[in-house]
């Protein structure tokens, strides 16, 4: 039994009703109505949680459309956040691809037509001096997480403009219901410095800034006088940077991962469960990870941030960086990275495969494709982070599987309609070989009389645990060896990996559990890189159920002044 908390609150009548953080709707007792002028508001009944969560199920499923459910349960979130996270918490499965992956691809795609009510800050160019008063005015001062983004590289959807606030939005709801993190402390940021989305420019529904958007060092000024502002008015937050664009990811992060506790969900993130999914499908496969060869499609930040998760593991396991870098190919879309390619990012250099080393390869051009590697390079992990969809072709994963067994193929871009492969297919070219993990959700294949369940690996696995385990443990960082711990302690929890059964990833209902888990690895892994006090695994723990917020409602009582 949960203990129930009293809350005083000032608020009374109409006023107690709008605001969401305090609303329990029909589960005012007599006496709280009594008490707090809610008399004559409401119905007559009270309800309990329960009830109102069975409620609103029923009126979640009478909607057809995903994208309706979306507006359905944003709505509930914005009269009843207790009531949102019980719903979420209870119907996980179903509900994170309707407030997050997929569907929240399109809600940010359409954000200016469903719109219903403010949420968050809106920070835009026109109003860059006045960061410092918007923050310090706004009305909770207790904000322990942010998720900031500029909505440039929404998903694999590109720049979104003013609709890319549907994904910290997204995330934070995942915050709460898969980390535990209280919502009352969590705040969604959209900066808004214009688009160049043609479409929303042309749109006249559209909400956002009407200006292409502001760049170079006019933007770095605007990002350095936001992070100015975050550190003056909540010094001890954790920053979540999410869905900016690949010119400027890496960028930021390197600028201010040492002046706050900040991270990159999109390199950081989605290269500690790809890493986490990656060690649990060689124990799957029977294959050490430092014996895989791994071919990249997409050298992006992401990509790239993944590619150098795994060669650090790989080094961390006895491999020279040398050895291990030879295990890993890069290709984008002008074909393999060579060491005598133009124009490579900065983050691609390591990356690069020597043109000496591959002198050998039967191939007729110099711009190596995808296929032209897979059939030299034999290798045993192909990894699509491209955007692009359907690019996992029959013909390269045959080639694939000619070679290698257990071919793990994870084709990662989100949403679901840009996937470079389909699970189905995946299965049938490789006749249920394949170990098959996707960004975001599918269902299970069923295939010659199996069932195939396939692996979200999508960095809701990492997030929410990484960030309960920075509140509980009180991390002043964010370290690699942080997201490191975070990768190890979901692959200890993959089903197929260590009962040889279910998928390669927890299933999405145990999430939740997951997250204490990671939370307290990577609280460990804070302290010993000294970014965090000293604490005992027992005073972790504590901590960590301390920190868990449970959805159930506080009883209230009328504060007197
Ligand atoms: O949001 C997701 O599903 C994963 C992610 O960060 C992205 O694709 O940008
Ligand atoms: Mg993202």
């Amino acid at each position: 039994m949960l203990k129930k908390e009293t809350l005083y609150t000032p608020y009374t009548g109409a006023v107690l009703l709008e605001n969401p953080l305090l609303n329990k709707g029909l589960a005012f007792t007599q006496e709280e109505r009594q008490a707090l002028n809610l008399n004559g508001l409401l119905p007559d009944t009270v309800e309990t949680i329960k009830e109102q969560t069975d409620r609103a199920w029923a009126q979640f499923c009478h909607f057809k459309r995903d994208i309706s459910r979306h507006v359905y349960l944003r709505n509930i979130q914005d009269t009843n956040e207790t009531l949102f996270y019980n719903l979420v918490r209870t119907h996980l499965s179903e509900m994170l691809p309707v407030i997050y992956t997929p569907t929240v691809g399109e809600a940010c795609e359409h954000f200016s037509d469903i719109y219903r009510r403010a949420r968050g800050l809106f920070i835009s160019w026109p109003n860059r001096h006045q960061i410092d008063e918007m923050l310090q005015q706004f009305s909770r001062n207790d904000i322990r997480v942010i998720v900031v983004t500029d909505g440039e590289r929404i998903l694999g959807l590109g720049d979104q403009g003013v609709g890319g606030m549907g994904i910290p939005i997204g995330k934070l709801s995942l915050y709460t219901a898969c980390g535990g993190i209280n919502p009352a402390t969590t705040l969604p940021i959209m900066l808004d410095v214009g688009t160049n989305n043609t479409q929303r420019l042309e749109d006249p529904l559209y909400m956002g800034w009407r200006h292409p958007r502001i760049t170079d060092d006019q933007y770095m000024e605007f990002m350095d006088m936001f992070i100015d502002a975050v550190k003056a008015r909540w010094p001890d937050v954790l920053l979540q940077f999410e869905d900016f664009a690949q010119k400027n990811a890496t960028k930021l992060l390197n600028r201010y991962r040492d002046k706050l506790c900040c991270f990159n969900d999109d390199i950081q993130g989605t290269a500690a469960v790809t890493l986490g999914t990656l060690i649990a499908a060689s124990r799957a496969a029977g294959v050490n990870l430092q014996d895989q060869r791994i071919v990249f499609l997409g050298g992006g930040s992401a990509g790239c941030g993944i590619a150098e998760k795994i060669i650090a593991y790989m080094v961390s396991t006895g491999l020279s960086e040398q050895q291990a870098r030879s295990r890993v190919f890069m290709v984008d879309r002008f074909g393999l990275l060579t060491d005598d390619m133009p124009n490579l990012l900065d983050f691609q250099q390591k990356l690069v495969t020597s043109r000496e080393a591959i002198a050998h390869w039967d191939v007729v051009q110099d711009n190596l494709s995808l296929l032209d590697v897979v059939r030299n390079a034999h290798p045993t992990v192909m990894i699509g982070v491209s955007g692009q969809p359907g690019l996992f072709s029959e013909e390269i994963v045959k080639e694939m599987y000619s070679h290698c067994p257990r071919p793990i193929i994870m084709p990662l871009s989100n949403p679901t309609s840009r996937a470079e492969a389909q699970p189905r297919d995946l299965i049938e070219w490789t006749q249920g070989a394949a170990l098959i993990a996707t960004g975001s959700p599918f269902a299970p294949v069923h295939y010659d009389g199996a069932v195939y369940e396939i692996a979200q690996c999508n960095n809701a696995y990492i997030f929410p645990g990484l960030g309960l385990g920075i509140l509980a443990g009180k991390a002043r960082r964010v370290t690699e060896n942080m997201l490191m711990a975070a990768s190890q302690a979901l692959a200890a929890h993959s089903p197929q990996a260590t009962l040889e059964r279910g998928g390669l990833l927890p299933a999405v209902e145990d999430i939740g559990e997951i997250s204490r888990a990671i939370a307290l690895a990577t609280a460990r892994a804070a302290q010993q890189d000294g970014v965090a006090p000293q604490a005992s695994d027992d005073e972790l723990n504590t901590a960590i159920g301390n920190t868990f917020w449970e959805a159930q409602y506080a009883s209230y009582k009328r504060a007197s002044f």
